[in-house]
This record gives C-alpha cells, structure tokens and sequence, in this order.
C-alpha cells in the first residue's frame, strides 16, 4: 500500500545497480531518471534540481522545486531537520515530472527511510490505525453511562444503560451514511461528534476564501532619476510591461521575467499561478533545454542551468536573451524569492540578482535612497482596496557561475534597488460570502488566517463578512513580548495577517488551549502545519 515494486537504480560500491524498491535501505543512492519516476521512499536530493508533483500529500495542485543539498561546509555541520531542509526533501509517492542535471551528470538522492516509515507511509498508518482520540464528548458519554448505570443499580433501568452505546452507534453510522451521501467521507467517526461541537473556523485566505487565480492590475514602476529630487519616486501606472517605456533599462521587465519556478511540462508552462500571470504579461519566451541538447546549450551558456528566458520578437528589435544560473524558491516565512541571472553576451563574472516577494519584506532589503518616500502609501492605498502587490528589486553581482552556485542567498539579498511594485487582483471566490454567513447565523466564529498584507486581509475579511470594523494586531510580537495577551487576543480578534506556515499552526493551539473546537481550512502546502493540529 505504501510502495509499489519497482526496479530502482541505485549506486552501490560505485557501480550503477538495479533493484526492487522493497530492497532500497537507508543510506542507498538512488538515481532519479531524467523523464521522471514516482518516488519508492523519502530521499535527500544530493545534486541538480527536480520538479515534483506532491498533490498526493499536500494536495497542491502546483508541482514544486526540489534543490541538491548545497554542497557547503557550513552546511555539512548542521544536524538534519524536516523543516529546515523540506526544499531538498523527496517523499515516497510523489512523482517526479522533470529533473536538470548538469554535464550529463545523473541527478542522485540519499535514501531516508522506506516502507511505513516514511511520510506517506505514516499517512496510511495513521488512516489504518487512527489514534485514540480523548473526546470531550466520549468522556460525558461515558460519565452519563456510570450515571444511568447507577440508576439501574438501584433498580431503575437496567436495560436503558445497556442501550444507550449501541444507540450512539446507530446514530454515528446514521451520520456517516448521511455525510457520505454528500460525497464527505469520515475516516475517524467519532469525530463526527466532534464537528458538531465546532463553534470556530480558521480559513486560509488566498484560493480559500479567494480565487485560485489572480488578474494583473497594473505595473508601479519607481523611477532611479534620483538627480531630481535626490530620491527615487513612483512613475506613472502603467498597465504594460514594455521595455523601451520602462526605467533602469528594463530591469523591472527582466525580473518579472526571470524571477520565477515556472517550468515546461509536457510542452506546458506550469507553475505558482501568481507567477504564471507575471511571466504572461510579459510576452517572453522561457526555453528549457533537454537532455540531448544539453551539451550544447551547456557550452553556450558556460554550463549554467539550462533554463532560458528570451524577450519576443518585435520587429527589428535585438532578441535578448538571459540565463537562470540559480533559483531561490519561494518561502512564505521569507516571503521572497529570487534569481541569479546572466546575459551571456556580458562577461562571465557579470550576474544580476532580481528578488521579488511582499512589499515589506522587499522594502527592508532594499538601500533607503532607492525607495521613494510615499512606498508605505501607495502600498496601503492599493491594499486598503483588497489588491496583491509584489515587489520587485535588483542587484548586480560581481560573481562567477561556481561562486554563484555556493553564495548564500542572505549575504545577496541586501542592498538591493526596488524596482516597483505589480497589483494584482484576487476576486473572492462566489461561495465564500454564503458559507461564511452561513457559519455566521450558526453563530460559528469564523477568523481568517494569512500570510498575506493586513490590509488587503481586513479588505478581503469585509468583503467576505469576516468583520465589521479594523480589528489589528501583529501575532508575533505579542506572542514574543507579551505572551499573557495571547490568551485574550485569541479570543477577540478575527483575522490574522503576514503569518508564517508556523504561526498558523501556533494560533490553532493556542486557540485550543483557551478551549475552541477549531475547524482549519487550507489549500496550501503553508496551511500543512495548521491542518495537521486540527487533527
Ligand atoms: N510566488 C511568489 N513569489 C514572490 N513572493 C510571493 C509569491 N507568492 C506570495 N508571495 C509573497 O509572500 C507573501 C506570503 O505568502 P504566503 O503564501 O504565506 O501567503 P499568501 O499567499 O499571501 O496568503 P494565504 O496565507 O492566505 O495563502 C505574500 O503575501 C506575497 O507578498
């Protein structure tokens, strides 16, 4: 249930090998192949870079990027951690879509565990045998039992006793069938009575309450003629990305095309649905180079990774074309991504950094006189209205393709210049407004909780009828400076902005300790952790 049986390559003694999967132990290097493969155990991925569709744990519809653990001595000293290194983490069951290897060299990852240790494994255990679990419920149950089983003693009502379990059964199984009949099926029903008691719901905002998919709004790009007035200020709005109109040579336009983990699948492009419609706008060309073309595209590109992104043909207009020497996915506790990027026309140590992620965190990276004065505005004008921005920076480095490989994307992402900022809208799903009324009039606390801006978030909240007026608050300082609020804030406020996969998972607990029976709903691969307290 766990693994099929399937040959697998492995390296063993230094000689390629082929084995069932039962017959994969910790320690053995597999070898991924380059069209893929669905994944026999959890492995660290040694070298080059993987696509992998984890729909099957995550239920993330969006394949994502898996790294090689980074060759580094730093690195070497750290003790293995789940979280930490999830980015070079492959689970048994997922499906590898597409792997990038360098110089012909196979892509390799350590087995970590295998058969019913593994992830997916301690998912069918946990389906199979689910724990226990001490209900408030089961225990008044079983107090109501003793009670009525001391009436009968004294002559009562024996037989009452004796039917009230296999009535509460009859009414489970009743329960059950009527949920099934609604395509919800239960896997442990005892908490069936436990949903009864529900009387809060934590939503995930963006495509839960919100639209999976984004419309581009407008480009705000910041003007670097710092002569004028000594500082760098907003441009005019515009709602094209177009090269020639655009300042700092186009720079804006190059991030927006090249800071990004869309990939070619089966001929499509494929990827985080905000950066689909960035690149989109755009009208660049992104070419991933396959394996027999490889050494080919390796030469042309001094053995950089093959994936490469050109500006469409206009006219007469020179084709640019530029090369991702390396990606720093996205991280919603960073809340950034970013690219290292090289023109080969420019010389070989002649690399540019384009970062693109929250308008905060972006702000804070970038040098003061670079960001115009009226940022923290015209950021809160857009979010008070509901929209997404992005922002986006540049730096240019001075860093050859090897010293490319092994920086640490910290000591880069620093004294950038802000570019500017990309709105977007995302419209609130149709249904959103009934359910949450819906859960209203049942006198259900409904609270949202994301990684999103508090404005957009209180924005979107009153759209959808998550509150009536501005309730804010920052969780991590509180949770830090004053943790006796917590207990109090919990209980007052509805919705919960910028918060990280971790706090997520931190505000159900601690709603939880103050006695809520709390109902988590996600789409995401950051609502995991929060899902998973639920249960
Ligand atoms: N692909 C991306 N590239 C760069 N920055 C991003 C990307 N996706 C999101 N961000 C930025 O990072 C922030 C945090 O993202 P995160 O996924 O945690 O939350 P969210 O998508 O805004 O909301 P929710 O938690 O409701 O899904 C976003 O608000 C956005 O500013």
């Amino acid at each position: 249930m766990v693994q099929k049986l399937e040959l697998v390559k492995v390296l063993r003694n230094g000689k390629e090998e082929d084995v069932f999967s039962d017959n994969l132990v910790p320690g053995d290097i597999i070898l991924i192949p380059p069209h893929g493969c669905v994944l026999q155990c959890d492995a660290v991925l040694m070298n080059g870079t993987v696509i992998v569709n984890e729909a099957m744990l995550t239920g993330e519809s969006v394949p994502v990027m898996k790294v090689g653990l980074p060759d580094l001595e730093e690195e070497r000293q750290k003790l293995f951690s789940n979280n930490e290194h999830s980015k070079h983490l492959l689970f048994c069951g997922t499906q590898v879509l597409q792997t990038r290897f360098y110089r012909g060299k196979s892509v390799q990852a350590v087995v970590l565990r295998t058969a019913y240790t593994t992830q997916k494994g301690q998912l069918v255990r946990s389906i199979m045998y689910p724990k226990p679990v001490d209900f408030e419920f089961t225990k008044d149950l079983l107090k109501f039992v003793g009670f009525l089983a001391g009436i009968a003693t004294i002559g009562l009502g024996y037989s009452i006793a004796i039917m009230i379990i296999p009535a509460m059964s009859i009414g489970i199984i009743a329960a059950q069938m009527r949920l099934r009949a609604k395509q919800i099926f239960c896997i442990s029903p005892s908490t069936i009575n436990t949903c009864g008691g529900i009387n809060t719901v934590c939503f995930d905002k963006t495509g839960t309450l919100t639209e999976d998919g984004l419309d581009f709004n407008c480009l705000r790009p910041i003007s670097s003629d710092v002569n004028v007035k000594n500082q760098a200020y907003f441009e005019e709005e515009t709602e094209e990305f177009n090269m020639q109109s655009l300042p700092l040579d186009g720079e804006i336009l190059k991030a927006a095309a090249t800071c990004h983990s869309l990939t070619i699948i089966n001929g499509e492009l494929c990827g985080d649905p905000l950066d689909f419609i960035l690149f989109r706008k755009t009208n660049w060309i992104l070419e991933e180079t396959s394996s027999s073309d490889e050494v080919e595209e390796s030469s042309r590109y001094d053995l950089i990774q093959p994936i490469v992104i050109k500006s469409p043909l206009i006219g007469n207009q020179i084709q640019l074309e530029l090369a991702v020497v390396r990606q720093f996915t996205f991280n919603p506790t960073l809340q950034r991504m970013a690219v290292i990027v090289h023109n080969p026309q420019e010389p070989g140590d002649s690399m540019f950094l384009y970062c693109k992620g929250s308008p905060e965190m972006i702000a804070s990276l970038c040098c003061p006189e670079t960001m115009p004065t009226d940022y923290q505005k015209v950021v809160n004008d857009y979010a008070q209205h509901g929209y997404r921005l992005i922002a986006l920076a540049y730096r240019h480095l001075e860093v050859n393709y090897v010293h490319a490989q092994k920086i640490k994307r910290e000591e880069i992402e620093c004294n950038m210049t802000m570019l500017g900022l990309v709105v977007m809208e995302n419209r609130v799903k149709k249904q959103t407004g009934s359910v949450i009324n819906q859960l209203n009039r049942a006198l259900i606390r409904t609270i949202m909780v994301t990684g999103d801006n508090i404005l957009t978030a209180v924005s979107v909240a009153k759209e959808c009828g998550i509150i009536k007026e501005n309730k804010r608050t920052t969780f991590q300082v509180i949770l830090e400076e004053y943790p006796e609020l917590m207990e109090k804030l919990v209980c007052v406020c509805d919705v919960f902005a910028r918060m990280s996969p971790e706090q997520k998972q931190q505000l159900i607990n601690k709603l939880q300790e103050v006695d809520y029976t709390v109902a988590m709903c996600g789409d995401g691969a950051n609502d995991c952790a929060a899902l998973k307290v639920y249960f």
